[in-house]
């Protein structure tokens, strides 16, 4: 059974342990508690948002699952993620997208406004929870043929252009209110089931779209964009014109923070292999941790070797101050709330890894040119007891210490999440 006096013994015997390698836990823990991650709201509500209309997601995006008690409602959503932020040690941020404003009444995309987010930059203002962001391109009439941005009609990209614009706006207040910048992620769904007659034509109309939206220069203290690029999606198979190698270019020549997410690469590509070359050339990065698997890219993140390995590269490339890490997986057959306790644990559990990491000693070893020494320490890392560490880090920052965490999501769901099972809507793709 689990005691404080144990976790304080067994911290002070891992600590021992880490020194006699150099590594100094204080320092790890003190650069530990300034990373702020983006908790995706979307996880919360299977991704249908407030506009009012039954949550038919489109676009690629699918969500499979019937799990009871999901949020349906703004404040069922911040009664969530409060009670998630809980049980995750830390100061974290969130990402809203622009289909959960609040619209009271039909507000089209292009019409959307900070007043539409009021309630939401209040709230974090209460809960010190700064806010990021992301127009939404999908679950829309106008996005229905699977073409926003590039869509051949000037019509429609001129409501999608708008759309971008007003986003900029609520984006550029949120950052304002909140005395940091807003990332404001673009990621747009465009693309073609089947081989395109010309992967030329989208390609100038999404650069030329996004030249409109960002035409406005915003400080870079209120708001950042970012662009986000994806191999393929349902319904998008043959051709995404937003590929990873259009957005590289894009986001290089136009100063622009460029996002990854771990889902959405041919299955033998990583992400980690890939933040070393792009912080060469753009300024920042925006990170979408999540967990592809065969077709989904959003599965809830997992302690894997590749979730290691991208915390491993941001500390030992000492990116912390260029990454803005963010989430982005849904599932709706779990409990949503563990679903965001289990994926923000993970994301967290494995940057107090690559911190308690020897990293100077190991690239010194590199440098020497002992790889043995490189492969063998390496290996013993994986091994030191990093799990004292972090229930220490928990405890002392006033979270449940181990599987603790469940036994409260247990009792939140039987006190909160299940009496909403009558309005339940949930969906399957
Ligand atoms: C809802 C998100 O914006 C979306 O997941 C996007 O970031 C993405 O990754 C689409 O596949
Ligand atoms: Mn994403």
């Amino acid at each position: 059974m689990t005691n404080k006096s144990n976790i304080q013994k067994a911290y002070e015997l891992a600590v021992e342990q880490y020194e006699s390698q150099g590594v100094y836990v204080q320092q790890a823990l003190d650069r530990m508690r300034d990373v702020a991650i983006s908790v995706h709201c979307w996880q919360g509500d299977d991704v249908v948002g407030f506009e009012g209309n039954d949550g038919a997601l489109g676009n690629g995006l699918a969500v499979t699952g019937n799990y009871p008690g999901r949020a349906r409602t703004s404040d069922e959503l911040r009664s969530d993620l409060q009670f998630a932020y809980s049980l995750i040690p830390g100061n974290h941020r969130l990402n809203l997208h622009a289909l959960y404003g609040e619209f009271h009444g039909a507000v089209d995309r292009d019409a959307i406004g900070v007043e539409h987010f009021q309630s939401w930059i209040d709230w974090g203002r209460a809960q010190n929870v700064d806010l990021d962001f992301n127009p939404s391109y999908f679950s829309h009439e106008k996005a229905s043929d699977g073409f926003t941005l590039a869509h051949p009609d000037s019509g429609i990209r001129q409501f999608w252009i708008d759309h971008g614009i007003a986003c900029r706006k609520i984006a550029a207040a949120m950052g304002q209110a909140q005395g940091d910048p807003c990332v404001n992620n673009f990621w747009v769904p465009d693309g073609f089931k089947d081989i395109p007659a010309s992967r030329k034509d989208p390609r100038q109309r999404l650069a030329a779209s996004l030249d409109e939206i960002f035409t406005e220069k915003l400080s870079a203290e209120h708001t950042l964009d970012a662009v986000e690029c994806k191999l393929f999606g349902i319904g998008s198979e043959s051709y995404v014109v937003g590929s990873h190698e259009f957005y590289m270019g894009y986001a290089i020549s136009r100063n622009k923070v460029l996002c990854l997410d771990a889902g959405h690469f041919h299955p033998t590509e990583v992400v980690s292999d890939k933040i070393s070359s792009v912080l060469m050339y753009v300024p920042e990065l925006l990170l979408h941790v999540s967990r592809g698997v065969r077709w989904d890219s959003d599965h809830v993140v997992t302690y894997s070797d590749e979730l290691q390995a991208i915390m491993q590269e941001i500390v030992r490339g000492d990116y912390l101050n260029r990454v803005h890490i963010g989430l982005d997986f849904f599932d709706a057959s779990i409990n949503r709330v563990a679903a965001w306790a289990i994926g923000t644990r993970n994301a967290l559990k494995a940057i107090l890894a690559a911190l308690l990491e020897p990293t100077e000693k190991l690239q010194q070893l590199e440098r020497d040119g002992d790889y043995t020494a490189r492969l063998a320490l390496m290996e013993e890392h994986k091994t030191m007891p990093m799990g004292a560490i972090w229930d220490h880090y928990c405890q002392t920052s006033g979270v449940p210490v181990g599987a603790q965490w469940l036994e409260k999501v247990r009792e939140y769901e039987t006190n909160v999440q299940s009496g909403r099972q009558s309005k339940l809507s949930a969906v399957d793709g």
